[in-house]
C-alpha cells in the first residue's frame, strides 16, 4: 500500500533506513521499541527478505518481538545472544552529549538492559527529539506495583532535595487502570521541565527501593542518526561530534516513502 508520509514520519523513516546500513551479516542486533524503531525493524525485514541479510534480533518489547517475527527476522533472547554487536533504538529526547530520555512507550527497562549489553548503541530520531537540556519530556521511572505510592512519595521528596524543577510524579494510566510494563511494573512520569544534572538524578532515583529503572540513558548511546522532514539525515557521534555524509546515499531505486506508518 502506498501512503504519503507526514514530514515527521518521513524523518523517522529516513533515520531508520540509514541506521540499517550499520547492520552487517552475522550480527546480533538489539531491536528497539516505538514508532521510529518499528521503521528500522521493517527495513531490516526487507534486507533479510530481499538481500539475504543474516542476523539475529533481540527485541526490547513484546510488540517489537511480534513485528520482528512478522517481517521475517530471527528472534532470540538476550540470554541466548549473551552479547550484542549493535542496538538500534528510538528516543524521546537526546542532548548534545547524546544522553537520552527513553521510555515514552514504557519499554525503558528492557531497552536499557539490551543497550548496555551491546558493543554499540545507535539512536534513530527525528530532529524534534533534539534538546539543549533534557527534561521537557516527562521522565519515565519504572516502579514495582507493591507500595508504589510510597515509592512515588520518596521520589518526590528526592526531587525536592535535589531542587529539581517540577515535582509531579504521575502514575501512567492505560484507560482506567495503571499502565503495566512487559515486566509487570508501573511507570511514574516525572514532570520536571529541565534536568540540570541528569547523571546525579539517575543515580538518586535508582537508590530508591521501589524503583526498578529510570529512563535516563547516560553515556550509553554512541551515535544518533537524525532524520529531517525533507528526507535529509545527519549523524551525531559521541566521539566525532557532528558528522555529515558519513553513510552511503540511498540507492535511486529505493522507493523510500511507500511503506505504511506504524
Ligand atoms: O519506551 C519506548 C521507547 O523508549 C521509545 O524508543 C521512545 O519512546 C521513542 O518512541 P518513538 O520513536 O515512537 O518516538
Amino acid at each position: 500500500m502506498t501512503a504519503e508520509l507526514s514530514p515527521n514520519d518521513k524523518a523517522k523513516f529516513v533515520a531508520a533506513k540509514r541506521a540499517a546500513d550499520f547492520v552487517e551479516d552475522g550480527m546480533k542486533v538489539g531491536l528497539g521499541t516505538g514508532s521510529t524503531a518499528a521503521w528500522l525493524v521493517r527495513r531490516l525485514g526487507e534486507m533479510v527478505r530481499d538481500d539475504g541479510l543474516q542476523i539475529k534480533g533481540v527485541p526490547t518489547s513484546t510488540r517489537t518481538a511480534e513485528l520482528a517475527r512478522e517481517v521475517g527476522i530471527e528472534v532470540i533472547t538476550l540470554d541466548e545472544a549473551k552479547w550484542l554487536d549493535l542496538t538500534i533504538d528510538g528516543a524521546d529526547e537526546f542532548d548534545s552529549d547524546l544522553n537520552l530520555i527513553k521510555g515514552g512507550g514504557g519499554a525503558l527497562l528492557q531497552e536499557k538492559i539490551v543497550a548496555t549489553a551491546s558493543d554499540r548503541m545507535i539512536v534513530i530520531a527525528d530532529i524534534g527529539k533534539q534538546v539543549e537540556t533534557l527534561g521537557a519530556f516527562p521522565l519515565p521511572v519504572e516502579v514495582v506495583p507493591f507500595g508504589w505510592q510510597v515509592t512515588q512519595r520518596l521520589i518526590e521528596e528526592a526531587l525536592i532535595s535535589l531542587d529539581v524543577l517540577g515535582r509531579e510524579a504521575a502514575l501512567r494510566m492505560d484507560g482506567d487502570a495503571p499502565f503495566v510494563t512487559d515486566e509487570g511494573n508501573y511507570i511514574l512520569d516525572l514532570h520536571l521541565n529541565r534536568i540540570g544534572d541528569a547523571r546525579q538524578l539517575a543515580m538518586v532515583l535508582n537508590q530508591i527501593a521501589g524503583v526498578v529503572e529510570n529512563g535516563l540513558f547516560i553515556d550509553i548511546c554512541d551515535t544518533v542518526v537524525v532524520g529531517f522532514g525533507d528526507g535529509r539525515v545527519e549523524l551525531r557521534d559521541v566521539k566525532k561530534g557532528k558528522v555529515d555524509g558519513d553513510l552511503p546515499e540511498a540507492p535511486e531505486s529505493d522507493n523510500l516513502f511507500t511503506d505504511q506508518t506504524d
